[in-house]
C-alpha cells in the first residue's frame, strides 16, 4: 500500500487528507526543549545526526501524522557556501551579509556544499526506514529569493528591504547571487533524495514581497530551475513548493514550475484555492497557525471547513506557516482527530 501523502501527491483525491505540521518538531514540545538543551545550541542540533533524528521522530511518537519533515533549517545552505551564521536567542538568525561583487566572490561553488552538510544526509539516512510503515520522509531547503533575503540583509528582515535594494541597485550581483542558491539547492536536495527522502520541498517564505515581473525571474524560475532539475535526476520524486504569500501569484503555480504540490498560506480562503488552484494539482495547507494555540470550537469549525472546502481534490492537510512556541499539544491532536472524524 503506497503511503496517504504520497498518494495524494500523485494527484489521489483521498477520503481523509493526509496531514503533518509545519515546524512540527520545535519549540511547543517540551521533549523538544529538552533535545535542544542536550545539544546546545539550535545549529549544534542540526549538525548532530543522532539528535535531529530523534527531534524529527518526537512529533510522530504524539500525533498520527502522515509524515515527517528532516529537522534541519533553510540557513544551513548560506553557511555550507561559507557564510557566517549564528542565532541570537529571542532574536532570530544572523548571517554575514553580500552586499557587492566582492562577497558573492567569496563563497564557495554549489558543489562544494556537501562538505558541511553530510551530517543531515546521515539525519536522512538514520530517518529512512526509521519511520512508522504509512509515514513519508521530507526532505526540505529554502528558495533562492527567500535565502538570498537573509543573506543580503544578514538577519531577518520585515520587508526584505536589502534584498529588494540590491536586486535594483546591482542586478548582476543579486542575479548571481540566485543563480549560486539555485545550483546549491538543486545539490542540496539531490543530496537528500540520494539519502532517503521520498518528497522533497522548497519553502518561499517572503516569495509575497516580490510583484510582478520580479515574481516570475525571482520566484517563479529558480522553482521552475529546481524541480525540472531534481526531475531529470530523481523522477517519480513529488516536489512540494510554498510561495508564502502569493496571493494571485498562486494561480497556474502548479504549470509553471512543474511542481507536484502547492503549498498555500492562510491569507487565501479555502474555497478560492478549491476553484483556482485545485484544479492544477495537489494542494497543501491551510489553517492559521493561530488555532493550535487557541483551540477550541473555532478550531473544530475552521478543519472541518477547510477539510470539506477542499474534499473534491487531492489535498494535504496543514497550516498556513509554521506552528508557534506558544502552541499547545492538546491543540494539535484535537486538529488530527477533527480530521478523521469521519474517515
Ligand atoms: C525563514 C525560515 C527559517 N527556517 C525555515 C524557514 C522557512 C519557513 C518559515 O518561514 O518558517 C524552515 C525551517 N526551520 C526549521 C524547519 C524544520 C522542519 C520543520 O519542522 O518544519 C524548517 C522547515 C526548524 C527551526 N528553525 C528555527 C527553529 C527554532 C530554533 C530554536 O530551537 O530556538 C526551528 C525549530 C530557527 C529559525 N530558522 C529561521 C528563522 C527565521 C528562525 C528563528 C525564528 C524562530 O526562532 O522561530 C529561518
Amino acid at each position: 500500500m503506497t503511503k496517504p501523502l504520497m498518494r495524494a501527491l500523485a494527484g489521489e483525491t483521498l477520503p481523509v487528507p493526509p496531514v503533518w505540521m509545519m515546524r512540527q518538531a520545535g519549540r511547543y514540545l517540551p521533549e523538544y526543549r529538552a533535545t535542544r538543551a542536550k545539544a546546545g545550541d539550535f545549529l549544534s542540533l542540526c549538525y548532530n545526526p543522532d539528535l535531529a533524528t530523534e527531534v524529527t521522530l518526537q512529533p510522530l511518537r504524539r500525533f498520527d501524522f502522515d509524515a515527517a519533515i528532516l529537522f534541519a533549517d533553510i540557513l544551513l545552505v548560506p553557511q555550507a557556501l561559507g557564510a557566517d551564521l549564528w542565532f541570537v536567542t529571542g532574536e532570530g538568525p544572523r548571517l554575514s551579509t553580500v552586499t557587492g561583487a566582492a562577497d558573492l566572490a567569496r563563497l564557495k561553488r554549489a558543489e562544494d556544499v556537501h562538505e558541511t552538510l553530510a551530517p543531515i544526509y546521515q539525519t536522512v539516512r538514520n530517518l529512512s526506514g526509521t519511520l512508522p510503515r504509512d509515514v513519508a520522509l521530507i526532505g526540505f531547503a529554502g528558495a533562492p529569493w527567500t535565502v538570498a533575503t537573509y543573506m543580503i540583509a544578514g538577519r531577518g528582515t520585515p520587508d526584505q528591504a536589502p534584498a529588494h535594494a540590491l536586486k535594483d541597485d546591482d542586478r548582476a550581483t543579486f542575479e548571481a547571487l540566485i543563480d549560486l542558491l539555485t545550483e546549491a539547492t538543486v545539490e542540496y536536495l539531490s543530496a537528500q533524495i540520494d539519502a532517503g527522502a521520498e518528497v522533497v520541498k522548497l519553502f518561499d517564505s517572503w516569495a509575497g514581497s516580490l510583484s510582478g515581473e520580479d515574481f516570475a525571474r525571482y520566484a517563479l524560475a529558480p522553482a521552475k530551475r529546481i524541480v525540472t532539475a531534481l526531475k531529470a535526476r530523481h523522477p517519480g520524486v513529488p516536489v512540494i513548493v510554498f510561495p508564502r504569500e502569493a496571493g494571485e501569484g498562486y494561480l497556474g503555480f502548479h504549470a509553471a514550475t512543474g511542481a507536484d504540490c502547492v503549498a498555500v498560506d492562510n491569507s487565501v480562503d479555502a474555497e478560492w484555492i478549491a476553484q483556482h488552484v485545485q484544479p492544477d494539482g495537489c494542494v497543501q495547507g491551510n489553517l492559521a497557525s493561530s488555532h493550535m494555540v487557541t483551540g477550541g470550537d473555532a478550531l473544530v469549525s475552521e478543519v472541518r471547513r477547510i477539510r470539506d472546502a477542499l474534499s473534491n481534490g487531492p489535498h494535504i492537510f496543514n497550516l498556513g506557516h509554521g506552528i508557534t512556541p506558544d502552541a499547545d499539544p492538546d491543540n494539535v491532536a484535537l486538529m488530527v482527530e477533527t480530521l478523521r472524524e469521519n474517515g
